[in-house]
């Protein structure tokens, strides 16, 4: 390497590529080493195809796993699930980790939940990690400074058996926030808007990298959210550099280093933040101030609106792929172009999955919720992101807040995010839902969903419609 290589400006994916990368093909792949793989109840097939080959796991100590998509809500009783296809998939994650000595947190675990959140909740993702898992919102893990992406159940085979990964580099962007952020906008808010302005194939072959002030000033929750939903972008995966917000969250955790391996791993950390003149291959930049509380109107994450808008129109769209998408979009989430948002009336409300589930999350609908009711007719859910957060905000009344209310309190889950669980919304319903798509079917067929903030989602559960928290916080 020549002496210039080595002290070339580089962005923080480009630091952390490099010390993982084991060699290079003749096409151009590189062959990353892999520091932490995460298993869910979608993973099975994977460990068929080892099996099959004769294989085993090469370094299971890195591999950590948790049921999340098949899990009851309603109960932790393994006996409860009635449906063959969910038992079997919590049941082979079961025996797929207990034949290859890969620790599970399951189904009775205080530490089970969803993969997403439980990883950092442990300690287990951690700053200048390549993380893996067979789930594309593994983006989340970057938050924390690592570079976190899914991958398919090939990938994952090749994962198991080498704990190595043949990757293309992909290209580098950076999304700057700068700003202050209004009363009651959100982590989920900005990365809505971001989707609503690049749309969802904005970042397509790129590593997103947040930054600004805005994103500084996020707690990690927040930040959380926020790389989440970089797959909904198009974007391979999303980070937001290592600072003290990060180093005080992850002290003290389960799995995150103690005592002089702490300091040293600090130390280390800090010199992975992108350097001074770092260049990008594409830069965006938004203005928090303009920001205000977002839903969406259509079906994919990119259909999004200020709360103070109105449905759209597809007739003042020029183009007409644009506009034949938008008037399906209307059709199906049966929505007059020119209606106040706010007008829109809701029957459900979803407050979960790994975009949204964390305690801060809980905290800021419970702010919403305290001393109101859930409107007549609707049915809401909170269902928190893991076992863990859900011991947390009992300890804190939230779980009190939210039942006097009339919402129902249920563990952790992937639940009404992705419906495979059972946990579904009727066809036709409207839920307003903090998860992260509102895909035709997401929540069950034929389901309407509206993607929102926690706080937005318990201001539309206690007033029966689309509603700006902002009025609630104004009219107390
Ligand atoms: C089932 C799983 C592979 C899927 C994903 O990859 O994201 C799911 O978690 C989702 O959110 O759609
Ligand atoms: S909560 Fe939803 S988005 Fe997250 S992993 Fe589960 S199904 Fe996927």
């Amino acid at each position: 390497m020549s002496p210039e290589a080595s002290t070339a400006p580089q962005t923080m994916f480009d630091k952390i590529w490099d010390r993982h990368r084991i060699m290079t093909r003749e096409d151009g792949q590189d062959l990353l080493f892999i520091d932490r793989h995460f298993i869910h109840d979608v993973t099975a097939t994977a460990f068929d195809m080892l099996r099959q080959r004769g294989l085993k796991p090469r370094a299971p100590e890195r591999i950590f796993g948790t049921p999340d998509h098949y899990v009851p809500t309603h109960g932790r009783d393994m006996a409860s699930i009635n449906h063959p296809e969910r038992r079997a998939m919590i049941e082979a994650l079961k025996r797929d980790a207990a034949e290859s000595g890969i620790t599970l947190f399951g189904l009775e675990d205080p530490r089970q939940g969803i993969v997403h959140v439980v990883g950092p909740e442990q300690g287990l993702s951690l700053p200048g990690m390549t993380i893996v898992c067979a789930d594309s919102h593994t983006s989340t893990h970057g938050a924390l400074g690592a570079l976190a992406f899914g991958i398919g159940a090939t990938e994952v085979g090749h994962v198991l058996a080498t704990q190595s990964l043949w990757q293309r580099r992909p290209r580098r962007m950076r999304i700057s926030v700068d700003g202050t952020l209004g009363p009651a906008v959100t982590a989920k808010d900005i990365i809505l808007a971001i989707i609503a302005e690049i749309g969802v194939a904005g970042a397509a072959g790129h590593v997103l990298e947040y930054a600004g002030s805005t994103i500084r000033a996020l707690s990690m929750e927040g930040r959380l959210t926020v790389c989440n939903m970089s797959i909904e972008a198009g974007g391979r995966a999303g980070m937001i550099a290592p600072d003290d917000t990060t180093f005080a969250y992850l002290a003290g955790r389960p799995y995150a280093p103690k005592g002089a391996d702490w300091d040293r791993a600090v130390a280390q950390w800090r010199g992975l933040p992108s350097d001074e003149d770092a260049v990008f291959d594409r830069e965006i930049a938004l203005d928090a101030a303009a920001i205000a509380p977002m839903v969406t109107w259509g079906t994919t994450p990119e259909d999004a609106a200020a709360i103070t808008a109105r449905v759209p129109d597809p007739a003042d769209v020029a183009d007409p792929d644009r506009r034949d998408g938008m008037e399906r979009a209307l059709a199906y989430m049966g929505l007059v172009p020119g209606t106040a948002l706010e007008e829109v009336g809701i029957d459900r409300v979803f407050i979960g999955s790994c975009t949204n589930s964390r305690i801060e999350d809980l905290r800021s609908a419970a702010a919403v919720v305290e001393g109101r009711k859930v409107a007549g007719g609707v049915e809401a859910w909170v269902v928190p992101g893991s076992q863990q957060v859900k011991a947390q905000a009992e300890s804190e009344g939230l779980d009190r807040i939210f039942k006097a209310a009339g919402f129902d309190w249920r563990f952790a889950g992937c639940s009404m995010c992705l419906a495979t669980n059972g946990d579904m919304v009727a066809p036709g319903q409207r839920c307003a839902s903090t998860s992260n798509r509102n895909f035709v079917g997401r929540q069950g067929p034929g389901a309407r969903t509206h993607l929102m903030s926690p706080a937005m989602a318990a201001a539309a559960a206690v007033t029966g419609r689309l509603t700006d928290v902002r009025r609630l916080m104004a009219g107390g």
